[in-house]
């Protein structure tokens, strides 16, 4: 009898884990599909259409997609970083521009875990063009199939050389009803007519031969001519460690690169990236428009209670963002919280009559990859409407502020951090979050991305920046400072050297009778100036 190669002896191991998982109560087959028609799986996005589109398209012979892969360890190599954060190195991969994660989910070989790709998934689930999640594994059951889509997966792997063509037939079924179109894994001609017979949309040439390690970078441009003209989507798997291997593939028509260990050993992976598939850097692709709006912050005068001084801020040039207040427990005459609908009739009149709104919308000029805090602040920015009405709520029901969102057509809500964050998805408008920051902030949910869109941040009389510079230089996520709306007690100087430092993207001035940060009207011409001169 022959010694089992390694791709034999993983699918023998494979099936042993399958069937243990199998009869565990909690993950049985029936437990798997009542959690699925529970509706318990996490939104899935095409995988042919996603890497269709890729950080380069513009150029006659647009770059490969990038499939970036979290490969722990492997069988011809041993460990390549048994201690990586899956889910750190995934967000990495998708700011840098990835279209697909490729999360290796076997234990014994390659150190991953289905744990591993629900976490990839969750790190990157809010970016706002999120690249797909590849479930790399060993599949050959249809059980294995139904917990990937569980478990956050957008599509998933077949391996040719390890299923007899049924099997194979089966599976990729399979994966398709459950809206997955599957990668399917070829090694030679044979193999590449079987995906092709499939009908198989994305195919992936394997450089690497499964049974003996072999790694021969010419087995992807041997098989390029078989999809020539073919609505197939032709992906090279292995080895792939230099901008000639990808610019050999890309002139040959391959369409996305498959690369693990390589960029499981960079030391700055987005870097490697960058220069791997000869891509632009993200700044340089941005607009002068967007880069000078990134540096002039927005200016926001809140406080506003009476519907007449509202309507006199609104036609007033140079105010961003109008904070108006709506206070349950202090309520007067003519104020906004009482007569919204007055209010909102007045600015009707007020908007028909005035040309900013009705001014041509501008369109996020980038599209580069941003996390959550970050794209929010370049779509808010684009928006051509100005002044934005922003309601400031206090000691107000869920309900209540729905009604009052939608009869005044407020653009954005401000809540106090104490209000449940679960409010926020039920709010039809974006919401800003108002953290005091002169309490201690390293545990409060500032940075979790997903629920409210922008953070503000309050600072308290006689009490320096520390606490905001702390802020936003734990940032969102690696090399991205937090983006924070800074307001509360401002005076010249503190305004001044906040400008400098940690560059708020849009500064409150509150102009709000028996607060403690209330302003004389001289102080707050003094603020607005130090703003509109940044
Ligand atoms: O990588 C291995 O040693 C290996 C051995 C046996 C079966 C599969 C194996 N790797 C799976 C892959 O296909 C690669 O992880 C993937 O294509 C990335 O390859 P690379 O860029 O060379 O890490």
């Amino acid at each position: 009898m022959s010694t089992p190669t390694i791709l034999e002896k993983i699918y023998a191991q494979r099936a042993k884990d399958v069937e243990l998982a199998k009869s565990t109560p909690g993950t049985t087959p029936a437990d798997i599909a009542a959690l699925l028609a529970s509706h318990l799986a996490p939104p899935l996005i095409p995988l042919v259409s996603r890497l269709a589109r890729n950080p380069s398209t513009d150029g006659n012979t647009p770059s490969p997609s990038l499939m970036a892969e979290i490969k722990r360890a492997s069988p011809s190599k041993g460990p390549i970083a048994p201690n990586a954060n899956a889910a750190a190195q995934a967000l990495t991969y998708a700011l840098a521009g990835a279209s697909v994660i490729s999360v290796l989910t076997e234990p014994t070989w390659f150190l991953g875990s289905l744990l591993d790709l629900r976490l990839v998934r969750q790190a990157i689930d809010t970016l706002p063009d999120r690249p797909a999640v590849l479930r790399k594994e060993f599949i050959l059951d249809e059980y294995q199939i139904a917990e990937a889509r569980l478990h956050g997966a957008d599509t998933i792997l077949l391996i040719v050389a390890m299923l007899p063509v049924e099997r194979l037939r089966a599976l990729y079924t399979y994966s398709l009803s459950l809206g997955m179109e599957p990668l399917v894994e070829v090694n030679n001609a044979t193999e590449m007519q079987t995906a092709l017979d499939l009908g198989a949309k994305v195919i992936g040439v394997n450089n690497r031969n499964l049974h003996d390690f072999n790694v021969d970078m010419s087995t992807t441009s041997r098989l390029v001519d078989m999809v020539k003209d073919r609505d197939v989507i032709l992906c090279s798997l292995s080895g792939i460690s230099t901008p000639a291997d990808v610019q050999l593939y890309q002139a040959q028509g391959v369409r996305a690169v498959l690369i693990g260990e390589a960029l499981m050993r960079a030391p700055f992976p987005s870097t490697f990236i960058r220069e791997l598939l000869n891509w632009p850097s993200p700044s340089s692709s941005s607009s002068p428009q967007d880069s000078d709006e990134h540096e002039k912050p927005l200016l926001m005068i809140s406080g506003i209670t009476i519907i007449e001084e509202a309507i006199s801020f609104i036609s007033e040039e140079g105010v961003d963002m109008l904070g108006l207040v709506f206070d349950a427990q202090n309520q007067n005459e003519d104020s906004i919280i009482d007569e919204p609908n007055d209010f909102a009739r007045n600015l009707a009149i007020y908007r028909r009559s005035d040309p900013r709104y009705f001014a041509p919308r501008t369109f996020p000029p980038s599209s580069d990859p941003a996390p959550w805090f970050a794209a929010q602040k370049r779509n808010l920015l684009a928006t051509a409407v100005r002044p934005l009405l922003v309601g400031i709520f206090r000691n107000h029901t869920l309900p209540e502020i729905i009604h009052t969102t939608a009869a005044v057509k407020l653009d954005l809500v401000v809540l106090d951090d104490s209000v449940p964050l679960g409010w926020i998805k039920h709010i039809p408008v974006p919401v800003i979050r108002r953290f005091r920051a002169g309490t201690d902030l390293r545990n409060a949910e500032i940075a979790l991305p997903g629920l409210h869109s922008f953070v503000l941040l309050e600072q308290e009389k006689g009490k320096d920046l520390s606490a905001v510079v702390d802020v936003v230089g734990r940032g969102e996520a690696p090399g991205w400072p937090m983006p924070v709306i800074l307001g509360g007690a401002l005076t010249e100087e503190s305004l001044k050297e906040a400008l400098g430092t940690i560059r708020p993207w849009a500064v409150e001035i509150s102009i709000e009778e028996g607060v403690e940060e209330s302003m004389s009207p001289s102080e707050m011409q003094k603020l607005i100036k130090v703003v509109k001169r940044a």
